[in-house]
């Protein structure tokens, strides 16, 4: 009940309405603002890991770049004649490898079928078999498969071709250089990318990571096919950046950049949930800062609802309890000259009219519509309140039973509307006759009863004089329409001291009145 009152209510209605607005407002903005932050962060955050793989690309590439100039200048300089001698040959590359720390790993002349000719000791398992050897016989500088060294290091493999006088590859140069010892790894892994981010280099032709920021994912094969959209979209040659879902399920934004020199490229990778947490706090910050302003705002409006309504309430609990009966019936204090006071004084005014039409009501109950005069029952109530007057004080009432003679045939005669204002007529002369404090009824068609109190003579004395007036008054002629007629009374009195009912001395006071008619007309008799 209370809660179906609660809904009813208007200040809850509105506060409903505040708060699911707030709601609204405050989900909108928040997925707006989310949207606009989480595009605009995203687009910066790309740009900027974009430059990052260019940059780190660049690095790469020169690194590259410097050892296989080196190992290309070195095979241009070799003299072919030294190939057939061992001795020399050995002589010759010690002599130019301490002059550069460029491959530590080895540095090794073979002729175009494989076949080792001579070398400086080399760490790493000689292999000619390698895209860097075939590259190198057909006489292109190349750099081979990274593979890592029985002492944990990263090796690289490069070759560079060895020509005769007439141009013709007749040897290749191969040089081994150390990923790990140069610091190129170092580099790399000091390159990370805010907390979880990092840096990769990948070789696509051998499907191998060749260097990570993660350590542990270096030289491991890269995921299959249908893993990472974006990885796959690389290897087939897209440099540029995009979000994705890496081989673990992280979602990330990463940018991709080439190293020529190599056919490698450089991933800088951020994980999404690291580049947009700006996005988490701001969300945070929305609903953290929303709630207590809403409440408030909610309160506010709360407080000046029951502030503007309380004069509404107070009138309907006000007329409720004056339809109960429990107040009587007054205007309702206007408070405001606000629509809620226009109202009270609408209701003021229509509480008017009804206490009018009340009033009105009561009239027609207790007075005679054609004369005006008091009806029966107002008769009953004075003549009540009379005897217990007159019982009180030891005194008398007079009760004098008016019917009118030979009423009918004026009627007949002038019509029943000259009968009206006869009537009428006759009613103003008997008030007339009487004080203000005695009653004239007319309780009947033809008949009227005059309550008389408060005698200074005695009673029937008083009585008898006051009939005897009766009689003169209405013997007087009427004008009626066209012509004037007199009209007699017969007149019953009876005399009350209190120790009568209203109804008997009525009857007293009828049965004289009949003892007058029948004693001639005209007159009156007393019982
Ligand atoms: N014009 C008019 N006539 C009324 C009204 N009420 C009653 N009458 C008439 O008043 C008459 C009263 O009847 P009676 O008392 O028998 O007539 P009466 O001629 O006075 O007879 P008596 O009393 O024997 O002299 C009837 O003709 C009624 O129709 C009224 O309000 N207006």
């Amino acid at each position: 009940m209370n809660l179906r009152k609660s809904a009813n209510s208007l200040v809850v209605r509105l506060l409903v309405m505040g708060l699911a607005m707030a709601v609204v407002g405050t989900a909108a903005s928040y997925i707006q603002l989310t949207r606009f932050l989480r595009e605009d962060l995203t687009k910066s955050v790309a740009t900027q890991q974009m430059a990052l793989a260019a940059y780190v690309a660049r690095d790469v590439d020169n690194y590259l770049d410097e050892r296989l100039s080196f190992l290309e200048r070195l095979a241009g300089a070799l003299p072919p004649e030294l190939l057939a001698q061992p001795e020399q040959l050995h002589a010759w590359l010690a002599e130019r490898s301490a002059l550069s720390a460029l491959f530590p790993l080895g540095l090794v002349v073979t002729d175009v079928t494989g076949k080792r000719l001579d070398g400086l000791d080399s760490a790493v398992q000689l292999e000619t078999g390698g895209p860097e050897f075939t590259a190198a016989s057909a006489g292109k500088r190349a750099v081979g498969r990274p593979r890592s060294t029985a002492s944990q290091h990263s090796a690289l493999p490069m070759a560079a071709p060895i020509r005769n006088g007439a141009g013709q590859v007749v040897a290749v140069l191969l040089g081994t250089a150390d990923l790990s010892a140069d610091g190129l790894l170092d580099h790399l892994q000091e390159g990370r990318v805010g907390q979880a981010g990092g840096i990769l280099v990948i070789s696509p032709r051998d499907h191998i990571f060749v260097a990570s920021t993660d350590v542990s994912m270096s030289l491991t094969p890269t995921p299959p096919d249908g893993v990472n959209p974006l990885h796959d979209r690389a290897m087939a040659g897209f440099r540029g950046s995009g979000t994705t879902r890496n081989a673990k399920g992280i979602e990330e934004i990463s940018a991709i950049a080439s190293v020529p020199n190599s056919g490698w490229f450089v991933v800088a990778r951020l994980p999404v949930s690291e580049a947009l947490a700006p996005v988490s706090r701001m969300q945070t910050f929305i609903l953290q800062q929303r709630a207590p302003a809403v409440t408030a705002v909610l309160v506010v409006i709360g407080l000046i609802m029951a502030w503007l309504l309380r004069p509404l309430l107070r009138a309907a609990d006000q007329a409720d309890r004056m339809t109960r009966g429990e107040l009587a019936l007054t205007p309702l204090q206007v408070v405001r000259n606000d629509e809620i006071g226009h109202l009270t004084q609408a209701f003021n005014r229509l509480l008017a009219k009804l206490l009018d039409n009340q009033e009105a009501l009561a009239r027609l109950a207790h007075h005679d519509t054609l004369t005006g005069l008091p009806n029966r029952k107002l008769l009953d109530e004075r003549l009540q309140q009379a005897l217990v007057h007159a019982r009180q004080r030891a005194q008398q009432v007079a009760v004098l039973y008016l019917d009118l003679d030979g009423f009918k045939d004026l009627n007949d005669t002038f019509g029943h509307e000259a009968g009206d204002k006869a009537l009428g007529e006759i009613a103003h002369r008997l008030r007339a006759l009487v004080r203000h404090t005695d009653t004239v009824a007319r309780i009947g068609g033809d008949e009227f009863v005059l309550l008389a109190t408060d005698f200074e003579e005695p009673a029937e004395q008083a009585a008898l004089t006051l009939a005897r007036r009766c009689i003169d008054a209405i013997a007087q002629p009427l004008q009626l329409e066209h012509s004037s007629m007199a009209i007699g009374v017969s007149i019953g009195i009876a005399l009350g001291s209190g120790s009568e009912t209203p109804q008997d001395l009525l009857a007293t006071a009828d049965k004289a009145m009949y003892r007058a008619k029948q004693g001639g007309r005209g007159s009156y008799a007393m019982m």
